[in-house]
Parts: structure tokens; sequence; C-alpha cells
């Protein structure tokens, strides 16, 4: 890669590359970093944005594949200097089997380590999440902990659980001999609650709310803190990793980094209020306005109904006891180490994560 520095050389694969968060990779790799002759972007379905990326200076190759199946990944890998592998299945809804996401998740990570052990690529980012770590099945606080602060991370959800497994793949893979005998390099990011421009979520909420007549009512004490980080930190974040890695590899090899940046600590619906606020919704109540017992009577409700109606249809609401569980447990982080060691600093400042999260939901349809 050294050898490379000045021209435009590399050739980088981003698998997930038209989720949320991979197209703010995407995005961001072809703004910044300078040294990429291709970018290939895996993905089980491929958006149609990528076309007018097409007619840059970088050569974009679009790739349509499953990491679950090891020869389109290894035909993917063969060749590409950096791996940033994005691409999962994030369900905490009961969308999927647990044995789809473990096969996703974990497999697929293996399928990704594999290719790059036998095809000779050397520099391997996974996008983990918080989840990894908590909240655990106890709902213990994780108050603005960092990566070194003990806590049992212990789930028993099958997302978590796939996170957990895949990262720890990941780590373990740092130090493999590749084909052409030099080491794999891999490290692991992990992102809190990752908010901005596409997040399907906040759609959702803000949809909710209009349908309620522009107000969404609080179920959770502001009182409870939940980690958020703007989606084009998070990319930046993977983009400078994959750019660092080569150089710092003794320090970096191995690794594990929150995701985080300059949002504030807040309860997670009064976070999502700064961009539904200003978008014309109201948040009705200064403490929850129903008892904890309810909702966790309603959540259970819930997962019975999912189950009842499996055989008819797909019920899948936002609140069941995971999601109510997560929501309901402080958890943030507080860390420097992503400046320590590679010398990150968030690319966007909080005034701009959320003016540019304002103007993305003014745009969502239904909008007034
Ligand atoms: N959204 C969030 O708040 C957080 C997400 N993460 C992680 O970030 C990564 C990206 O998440 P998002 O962008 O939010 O999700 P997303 O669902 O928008 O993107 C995931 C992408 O992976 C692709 N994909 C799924 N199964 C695939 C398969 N079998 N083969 C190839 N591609 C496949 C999907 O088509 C999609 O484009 C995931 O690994 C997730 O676990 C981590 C922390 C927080
Ligand atoms: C109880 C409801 C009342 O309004 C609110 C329910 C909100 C939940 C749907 C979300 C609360 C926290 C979210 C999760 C969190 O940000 C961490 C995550 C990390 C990931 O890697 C994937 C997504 C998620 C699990 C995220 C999912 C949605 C919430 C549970």
């Amino acid at each position: 890669m050294a050898d490379s520095a000045e021209t435009q050389e590399l050739v980088y694969l981003v698998t997930g590359g038209c989720g949320f968060l991979g197209e703010h990779v995407v995005r961001m790799l072809l703004q910044r970093e300078p040294r990429l002759r291709e970018l290939r972007i895996f993905d089980l379905h491929l958006g149609p944005w990528l076309e007018e990326l097409k007619t840059g200076p970088v050569q974009v190759t679009a790739i349509q594949g499953d990491v679950t199946q090891a020869h389109e990944v290894a035909a993917a890998v063969a060749g590409a200097h950096v791996v940033i592998h994005t691409a999962g299945l994030v369900d905490v809804f009961g969308k999927t089997s647990p044995e789809t996401i473990h096969e996703v998740n974990v497999q697929g990570t293996q399928n990704v380590i594999e290719a790059c052990v036998q095809t000779g690529t050397r520099f391997l980012i996974y996008t983990s999440s918080m989840e990894v770590v908590g909240p655990n099945i106890k709902g213990q606080p994780f108050y603005r902990g960092n990566e070194n602060t003990p806590y049992e991370a212990v789930h028993r959800h099958p997302y978590p659980c796939s996170k957990a497994l895949a990262e720890q793949l990941v780590l373990e893979a740092n130090g493999r001999e590749v084909l052409g005998g030099l080491p794999l390099v891999t490290c692991a990011l992990r992102p809190t609650g990752i908010y901005g421009e596409g997040h399907q979520i906040m759609r959702d909420f803000y949809h909710q709310g209009l349908r309620l007549g522009g107000r969404l009512f609080r179920a959770i004490p502001a009182s409870v803190e939940h980690g958020r980080v703007y989606v084009g930190n998070v990319a930046w974040m993977h983009v400078l990793v994959a750019r660092e890695l080569e150089h710092r590899a003794a320090l970096m090899g191995g690794q594990v980094y929150f995701c985080y940046d300059n949002s504030p600590y807040k309860s997670y619906e009064d976070f999502n209020m700064e961009f539904l606020g200003p978008c014309g919704l109201r948040l009705v109540g200064t403490r929850p306005l129903m008892p904890y017992w309810l909702l966790v009577l309603l959540a259970a409700l819930n997962t019975l109904l999912q189950w009842l109606l499996r055989p008819l249809m797909l019920y899948a609401p936002l609140l069941n006891p995971y999601t109510l569980a997560v929501a309901n447990t402080t958890f943030t982080v507080s860390t420097d180490k992503a400046r320590r060691h590679f010398g990150y600093e968030p690319l966007f400042s909080w005034e701009e994560s959320r003016t540019r999260t304002i103007r993305w939901v003014q745009t969502v349809e239904g909008s007034a």
C-alpha cells in the first residue's frame, strides 16, 4: 500500500454498501480517499443511486451478492486492499429468524475473513455495535463508559449475540497469515445508536407522530441516557481506520473502538425530538405517560401477537421486551481512544449533524 500512496492505486470493498451506514461510507470514501482506484460495493440489494457514482474518476463496481455465499464473497474480495464489512441483518423486531440473523452476521463475517485469507487481502474493518457490550439482560447502566470500562456483557437476543460472535471472529483473525505470507490486520468499530440521513427508525417515528396528529407520547424517563452518533462521523471513522490501519498495524490491529462524536447525552426520545421537533412534532409529557409495568405488559403482548399472527402476517412493532429494555437502560460512551490511536476527530459538529438530519426529515414523504 505504501508504494501507491501518491497515486490512485487502491481497491476498496464495502460490504453492505447500499445500507444506511454503507451508503455514507461509500460516499465518504469517494470524497476523502484520494488514493482510491476502484471502489467495490457488495450488497444483497443494489441501490439505483449507485449509477450516479459511476461517472467520477474512481471506478465504481456494484456487485450484487450475498455474504452467506462464500464463493460470492471470495470473488468480490479478490484483489482488494481493504475490506470494510458493514453488511449485516439489523433486526431487533423479530422480522427474521434467529438462524438467519446468525447466518448473515456470523457466517457472513467468517466468509469475509476466509476470503481475505485466501485472496491475500490484509486489512479488514468490521462494523460492530455498542450492542456487543450492552445493555445486558440485567439492565445494568453503562454510564459514559469507555472501551476498558468493566461491564457484564451478557445477551440473549439473536442480534447482539450475533454481533458479539462476529466481532470476536474478526478480532481473533488479526495476525492470521494471508495469501502471500503477510499478516491480516483487523479491527472493529462499535457505533452507538446511529442517526442521520436515511435512518429508517427515525422515519418510522416521524410517520407515527404525523399519524398521531403531530404528537409523540413520552414512554421513557428523560433521565435514561442513550448513546447516539451521527452517521457521517461513523462513516468518517471507518475511512480513517482504513487509511491508518497499515501504518499503525501494531497499535490498531485486533482493537475495538466505540464510534463517538459530540452529540449530546439524552434519552432516546428527547434526542429524536432534536430533529422531529423542528419538523413540527411535539413530545407530550415531561414524565412517561404510562407506568413502566404497563409498557412491559404491552411489549409482552406484542411478542404474543407476533407469534400468534405469524402464520398470517408479519407483525413487528417497534415496542417489544428487547427494544423496551434497550431504550430504558442508560448506555452512553465517553472515550478518546480513536483520537489517541489514529487521530480521529468528528468531521461534523453536533450543530451540523443536527441541521443535516433535520433537512433530511423535512424531505421525508408525508412531511409538511
Ligand atoms: N443502525 C444502527 O444504529 C447501528 C448499526 N450497526 C451496524 O452497522 C452495520 C450497518 O447497519 P445499517 O446501515 O443500520 O443497516 P442496513 O440494514 O441499513 O444496512 C445493512 C446492509 O447490509 C445488506 N445485507 C444484509 N444482508 C446481506 C447479505 N446476506 N449479503 C449482503 N448484504 C447484505 C443490506 O442489504 C443492507 O444494505 C450493521 O452491521 C449493523 O449491525 C451498529 C451500530 C448501530
Ligand atoms: C419504547 C419505545 C417508546 O417510544 C421506544 C423504542 C425505541 C427502540 C426501537 C430503539 C431504542 C434504542 C434503539 C437501538 C439502539 O440505538 C442500539 C442499536 C444498535 C444496533 O447495532 C442496531 C440498532 C439498535 C439495536 C437500535 C434499535 C432500535 C432501538 C431499540
